[in-house]
């Protein structure tokens, strides 16, 4: 089964554009959670652009499902974990000023980097998860890092799959199938929405868990929260 980690990056963009409290994101956590969604999952940008580190630290005692934080593992952002300690940490290597994730980890070049990350973020009991490109030849490096799963990037299975969505989804079946061989677990995200989600769904019987903020969050404006959340949960059946 795939389970469902909504990203409520976009819910913090929108407080923090008024300065208020307002959405409540810890109520609008604990609300997602209660309309089917299997986890919660945040981006806390050295710049607090959107998820504020204690934002991370509010969200874990009160999120009952799995939550999983997404960053760059900057000293700041390991100590954070080390704090928090959730339920999954997911490593991306995204540079501070980046507008949104716009790659993989290159794991040949940061493979110690990584190992050893990876072994300080277990020594905490959290699940770790690498952010990669969909490429077959860079599984066995990601594997010697000794993460639990990786975490495909799905933006260009996004761009590429209104024009053909089989030449899309073969890079990321190929990775998925090697991961699955060599005992990591898969996860997905990235610009996955109600048009591309249940495609790459069908195509990766590896495929453990989604983790979707932009869209979802977009798709919600129009069709409500709770309505949107069951909507994306169908796309994984
Ligand atoms: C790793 C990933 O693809 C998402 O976490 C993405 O980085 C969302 O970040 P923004 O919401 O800041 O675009
Ligand atoms: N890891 C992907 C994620 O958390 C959300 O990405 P997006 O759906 O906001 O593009």
């Amino acid at each position: 089964m795939t389970k469902l980690s909504v990203n409520i990056n976009k819910l913090a963009t929108l407080r923090n554009a008024r300065g208020h409290n307002r959405p409540d994101i810890l109520q609008a956590a604990r609300d997602i959670e209660r309309f089917g969604a299997e986890g919660i999952t945040v981006h806390p940008r050295p710049d607090e652009r959107h998820i504020r580190y204690q934002d991370v630290r509010d969200l874990k005692p009160i999120v009952t499902t799995e939550l999983n934080v997404e960053g760059n593992p900057t000293p700041d952002f390991v100590a954070l974990c080390r704090e928090v300690r959730p339920e999954q940490v997911t490593l991306v290597p995204d540079a501070p000023d980046a507008i949104t994730s716009n790659s993989g980890w290159d794991v040949v070049t940061h493979q110690q980097f990584l190992r050893d990350v990876v072994a300080e973020l277990k020594s905490f009991g959290c699940r770790v998860s690498i952010f990669l490109d969909p490429d077959v030849r860079l599984v066995e490096a990601a594997a010697s890092t000794g993460t639990d799963r990786i975490e495909l990037y799905t933006e260009a299975y996004a761009v590429q799959y209104l024009a053909d969505r089989e030449a899309a989804v073969a890079p990321y079946r190929a990775t998925a199938a090697r991961a699955g061989q060599l005992g990591l677990g898969v996860n997905a995200g990235h610009d996955l929405d109600l048009d591309n989600l249940a495609f790459l769904h069908q195509q990766l019987p590896e495929l453990a868990e989604v983790s979707i903020g932009h869209a979802l969050v977009c798709d919600a404006l129009y069709l409500g929260l709770e309505n949107t959340v069951q909507l994306y949960r169908r796309q994984l059946r």
